[in-house]
């Protein structure tokens, strides 16, 4: 009788509750619309269960940090345990093991394990510079070839094949397929997971399980190849072979499970991440040719045109650094995060009962008027000071999410993102693709509706720079 009440929210059936008022098309958008109605708490019961959906920075800040272990949980999804995900760090409980492969991955990744993979990630990335300019037309695959190759470089020491880039692609789209929200009969009546595999109905199972075992053998058997050479007393160099070591001669505060945690984890967590905001990225400054010419206007004055940036070059490039924050605000990568707290909460004399799905609406922050002028406008030069006022907030406070499940691949992501941009621009003009009357068309802004979003497919044009970096770079393939 005591109990504060649940938030508002829109008004359901009895027997679907509000299933049927769910949006499907960039549902954060629909949401944070909602917020005019409802406020910044919005409640919902939908799929047999509490959901919540969170707007503001502000309540952001006070569940996910302030709360930070109240929140540190992920909700539960069925389907990513069947599919062998449970040992990953973004969907574990936060339990030891996960709190160990976190500090593990992050401590690979820090700036000073970067001396280690700065030069690796250099390497690679003039590699792709390379491809772009022997096929420009092929970007889209030379981009998620170059993360595929990196992460993979970095991890287990390889190089890879079209072999595992093409079993890299159908491990992400079984994830993606794993998560979709209302796919699964087992995410609404987890018991099923106890039922047989040959029952009918259970055909999710079957396919769980297949997806469960390639899977498995993707991570396993290089991890289990670099074990057998780190044993027999090699010295390669990469995150796996440099734990294992430190593990086994017992100079290590982590052990074999987290290593395991960590390996599995990082490639999905990295690589489509990365692919969305450098999509992102190339379809803003397409659109965007004011934008691009400053940027090059900027690296022309400071690196000069005979060279491609470095790592080093990043502090001394600040419009380059605004271009990135503004990608990263105009279309969050992840723009919901989940959580679900461990016990029933109260918040703003309202009631969140334990288990609610809490989905954070970082897409909302991000376009927020009272924190970005017209939030809607790409516009890079909101992140400098001017006569009249501060630059405005920096959004990766915010789209590598909060407190104990905060992103733990953020110094990498940032690295890369800044190396990518600038050397692209460094030897490419990025154009818009050519009509049927061979005119320029610009390509519409729009995005993909999944967990993790992407540009909707769109065509750009890599057209050399004539500083002959572009010569150069062929010269020495
Ligand atoms: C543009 C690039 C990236 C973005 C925008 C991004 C964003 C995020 C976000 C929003 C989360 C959830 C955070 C939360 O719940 O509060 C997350 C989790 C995670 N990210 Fe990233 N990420 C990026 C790149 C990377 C990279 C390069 C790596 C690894 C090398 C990585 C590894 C992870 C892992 C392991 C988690 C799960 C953490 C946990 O659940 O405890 N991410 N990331």
């Amino acid at each position: 009788r005591l109990r504060a009440p649940l938030p508002p929210g829109p008004k359901g059936t009895l027997w679907h509750g509000n299933l049927h008022q769910l949006p499907w098309v960039e549902p954060w958008k629909v949401f944070t619309e909602w917020t005019k109605s409802y406020g910044p708490l919005i409640y919902l019961h939908a799929y047999g269960r509490n959901i919540l959906i969170v707007h503001g920075f502000g309540p952001a800040a006070d569940l996910m940090d302030k709360r930070a272990l109240l929140y540190a949980r992920r909700p539960k999804w069925s389907m990513a345990a069947l599919t062998g995900r449970s040992q990953n760090i973004a969907f574990m409980d936060h339990n030891e093991r996960q709190r160990k492969a976190r500090a593990l991955m992050q401590s690979a990744l820090n700036p000073r394990a970067q001396r280690e993979w700065g030069p690796v990630l250099e390497a690679e990335t003039t590699k792709l510079i390379q491809n772009l300019v022997i096929s420009p037309e092929d970007y889209k695959r030379h981009v998620k070839w170059y993360l595929a190759s990196f992460i993979n470089r970095f991890t287990f020491g390889f190089e890879i094949d079209d072999a595992h880039q093409k079993m890299a692609d159908e491990l992400s789209a079984h994830t993606q397929q794993a998560l979709r929200p209302g796919r699964w009969v087992v995410d609404i009546v987890p018991a099923l997971i106890y039922l047989p595999e040959w029952l009918p109905g259970m055909g999710f199972k079957r396919w769980a399980s297949e997806a469960k075992a390639k899977f498995n053998s993707f991570v396993d058997v290089p991890f289990q190849a670099i074990k057998r050479s780190v044993m027999s007393g090699s010295d390669d160099r990469c995150m796996v072979a440099n734990m294992l070591r430190e593990i086994m001669q017992g100079e290590s505060k982590f052990d074999e499970p987290a290593l395991i945690s960590a390996a599995s984890s990082i490639y999905t967590a990295a690589t489509d991440t990365t692919a969305a905001i450098l999509l992102n990225f190339l379809l803003l400054i397409t659109t965007h040719p004011e934008v691009q010419q400053k940027a090059y206007a900027e690296i022309r004055e400071i690196v000069g045109s005979d060279r491609l940036p470095h790592l080093a070059d990043q502090a001394s490039l600040p419009y380059i650094n605004a271009v990135m924050k503004e990608v990263h605000r105009f279309n969050p990568v992840t723009p919901m995060i989940p959580r679900s707290p461990v016990q029933d909460d109260n918040y703003n004399d309202y009631r969140i009962p334990q288990d609610t799905w809490v989905m954070f609406n970082i897409w909302s922050i991000a376009h927020d008027s009272t924190l970005y002028a017209d939030p809607d406008v790409f516009r890079p030069e909101r992140h400098f000071a001017s006569s009249k006022a501060e630059p405005e907030m920096d959004p990766r406070e915010f789209t590598f999410g909060f407190g104990k499940r905060i992103c733990p691949g953020s110094a990498l992501a940032n690295a890369q993102i800044y190396l990518v941009i600038s050397t692209i621009l460094s030897v490419f003009e990025v154009r818009p693709p050519l009509n049927d009357e061979g005119r320029e068309e610009m390509p519409p802004i729009a995005y993909t509706s999944t967990f993790v979003s992407f540009p909707k497919p769109f065509s750009c044009r890599f057209v050399p720079r004539n500083n002959g970096l572009a010569q150069q770079l062929a010269l020495m393939i």
